[in-house]
């Protein structure tokens, strides 16, 4: 993929129409993967991971999980067994607004990781929150199927496919 740069640079238009959006700069990095793309799976929820695995147990077609935590940092929704299973199954990154554990064990992964933090605390496994939704990273808008390119400039969410 082009850089985060080159692809801002190159529409300044869709930006200015809502149609690129660039995330707020607030994410750190772990996998080994320090650039990726992919269309967005979406995931809602609070402090519960139990639909964080059950997506990244499906195969992922090189799409990019999504998942709005609503910015919580008192548990991690993300951990290495996770990481494991989002290798093995194909998806090309996950995007967390919120908190990811097993750091290490994560940048052992090849999948991409952004995440607000890292937090040693495991979620809820309640089964509660919503697929497929838009969601929010901060006060950027995802909408299911949206385009995510992720690199070490950083992360920019667009309505089509961008070249
Ligand atoms: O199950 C969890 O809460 C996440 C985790 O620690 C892992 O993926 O290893």
């Amino acid at each position: 993929m082009k850089p985060t740069t080159d692809l801002c640079d190159a529409n300044e238009d869709n930006i200015a129409a809502g149609i690129l959006r660039v995330v707020e700069p607030m994410f750190k990095a772990w996998g080994k993967s320090s650039a990726f793309a992919g269309q967005a799976h979406t995931l809602k929820v609070f402090e519960d991971n139990t639909l964080v695995r059950t997506a990244l147990e499906q195969p992922g077609h090189g799409k990019v999980l999504v998942i709005d935590g609503g910015g919580s940092k008192r548990c991690a929704l993300v951990g290495g067994n996770l990481g494991v299973l989002a290798d093995k199954n194909g998806w090309a990154g996950i995007v967390v607004y919120g908190c990811v554990r097993d750091t290490l064990e994560l940048n052992a992964c090849t999948v991409g990781i952004r995440a607000l933090d890292a937090h040693p605390m495991k979620s809820q496994k309640r089964g509660s929150g919503h697929e497929n939704i838009p969601v929010a990273l901060g006060h950027t808008v995802v909408h299911p199927g949206n385009w995510v390119y992720v690199d070490e400039d950083g992360v920019l969410i667009s309505d089509n496919p961008l070249i």
